[in-house]
């Protein structure tokens, strides 16, 4: 740690984003005390195993050990802190607006702790949240506890990383001192500052989160029409990347965004919409047409067996992207739920997920291979692009089936390859 002091922490929510945040402020040099209220998951941390699986996690953990601690005592976290920071799940509601009950439960659990410095929120709201916040602070008598919002930008599998040498650093606060304490806290990461008020803070972390499923969404549906026009959607996607005023990221195609956040923070900025009598007809697009990928794709396995009943799929990957275990609004989970309705018998593969007993993962079964998956199946649907696949004996794989049928989900294969292997080869808006 060079330059600015050393700060002890108070980290609430040991879940992907916390166990992040944790781990780097203490890299960084801080003192970390990091609670979650889920036994399980603190009795593994105390153990030195780590619940999720993120690349350099674990080895920045054990790192940084003498100044990162695991705990599920209020007391222990608070004890000293000068920063709490609030990571903990903001799940969808019934009603589609974010779920705040559990950050309202972490404010409650401040009450008393008036050695606080500041009180900042990283877990993504609706605009608005932190002046209730601030008002809950003020009437807890912590009025001269400060407040900001640090909306977090790590996308998963990377997450170190981008935590390390971030895009941006967004700070939201009212007050001068508070912000420049939270910048202070990121001494050493490699990333632009930008200090605002809280509430465009807030709307920063949505509006990207869905601009970045924009891109997609609108690349998805030319990708369609690149099928019915006989187009190749990689050659237009390349070319218009290739614009600096559009860039190349988040314009592959495949069978529809997922994950813990883009489902979740776009239906939840349309709701923000909606509770203020504005209808965001942009962004409601945008999901309708992500909903609408995971489902062609099945009605393409459908035109081209004629049934999906008694027939055998295999899924090639779970989980919502590679490089994370996040089964979370995965797209397979839709794709699994199609089939099954549909009749067809399901097999699956994935290097990391962890699916669980629920539908529909309960009526599906697992293999330990690629290869095994497939073989005796009708259709293979390569729904996540795991590196793996890269590697399977493609050709010794279509023999094994009992109708070589593949659905390329993500582009991840040659198609003139496939087909010279037998393969009735289908992507995502290629020819
Ligand atoms: N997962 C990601 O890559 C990103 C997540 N975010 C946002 O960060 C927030 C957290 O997301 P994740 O870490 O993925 O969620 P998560 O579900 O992995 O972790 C949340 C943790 O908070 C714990 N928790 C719940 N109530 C608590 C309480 N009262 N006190 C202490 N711990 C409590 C839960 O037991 C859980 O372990 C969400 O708002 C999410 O939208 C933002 C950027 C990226
Ligand atoms: O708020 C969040 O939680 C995070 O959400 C995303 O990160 P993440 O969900 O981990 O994963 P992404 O790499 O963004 O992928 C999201 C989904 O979009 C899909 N995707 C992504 C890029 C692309 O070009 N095409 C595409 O279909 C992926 O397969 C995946 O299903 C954002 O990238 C992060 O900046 C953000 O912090």
């Amino acid at each position: 740690m060079v330059g600015k002091p050393e700060r002890q922490v108070a980290v609430f929510g040991a879940g992907y984003i916390g166990l992040v945040t944790g781990a780097c402020l203490a890299e960084l040099g801080h003192r970390v005390v990091v609670r979650d209220i889920d036994p399980d998951k603190v009795a593994l941390l105390r153990s030195g195993d780590v619940p999720i699986y993120e690349p350099g996690l674990g080895d920045m953990i054990v790192r940084n050990k003498e100044r990162l601690t695991f705990t599920l005592d209020l007391e222990e976290t608070l004890r000293g802190a000068e920063i709490a920071y609030v990571c903990v799940d903001t799940p969808p509601s019934a009603s589609g607006d974010a779920d705040l009950s559990r950050i309202w439960s972490v404010v409650k659990s401040l009450e008393g702790a008036a050695h606080l410095k500041a009180v900042v929120v990283k877990s993504t709201v609706p605009v608005g949240t932190g002046a209730r916040v601030r008002s809950a602070l003020d009437a807890a008598g912590l009025a001269h506890v400060g407040y900001a919002a640090n909306p977090e930008f790590t996308a998963e599998g990377r997450a170190v990383a981008d935590f390390m040498r971030p895009d941006r650093i967004v700070i939201g606060a009212a007050d001068e001192a508070v912000a420049q304490l939270i910048a202070d806290l990121h001494d050493g990461v490699d990333g632009p500052v930008v200090v605002m008020d809280v509430r465009s803070a807030e709307m920063v972390k949505l509006a990207s989160n869905a601009l970045l499923a924009t891109k997609i969404s609108f690349i998805n549906e030319i990708a369609t029409l690149c099928e019915k026009t006989g187009a190749d959607v990689e050659e237009v996607a390349r070319a218009v990347g290739l614009d600096h005023r559009l860039g190349p990221h988040f314009l592959r195609p495949g069978i529809g965004w997922g994950g813990s956040c883009f489902p979740k923070d776009s239906e939840a900025l349309r709701q923000l919409a909606s509770n203020t009598g504005y209808h965001l007809q942009l962004l409601s697009a945008v999901i309708e047409v992500n909903n609408l990928q995971k489902r062609r794709a099945i009605q393409k396995l459908k035109d081209e067996l004629g049934t999906l009943a008694g027939m055998r799929v295999a899924l090639l990957g779970l989980t919502f992207k590679p490089g994370t275990d996040d089964m979370r609004e995965a797209p397979s989970t839709v794709l699994a739920g199609r089939l099954l309705a549909e009749g067809a018998e399901v097999s699956c593969w994935d290097p990391m997920a962890r699916p669980g007993e629920v539908e529909p993962w309960v009526s599906t079964t697992r293999h330990a291979t690629p290869e095994e998956a497939m073989a005796g199946a009708d259709a293979v649907i390569v729904v996540t692009e795991w590196p793996q696949l890269k590697e399977v004996d493609w050709a010794k794989a279509a023999e094994s089936m009992r109708r070589p049928v593949l659905f390329d989900g993500r582009n991840l294969l040659d198609p003139a390859g496939m087909r010279a292997l037998g393969y009735t080869y289908m992507s995502v808006g290629r020819p």
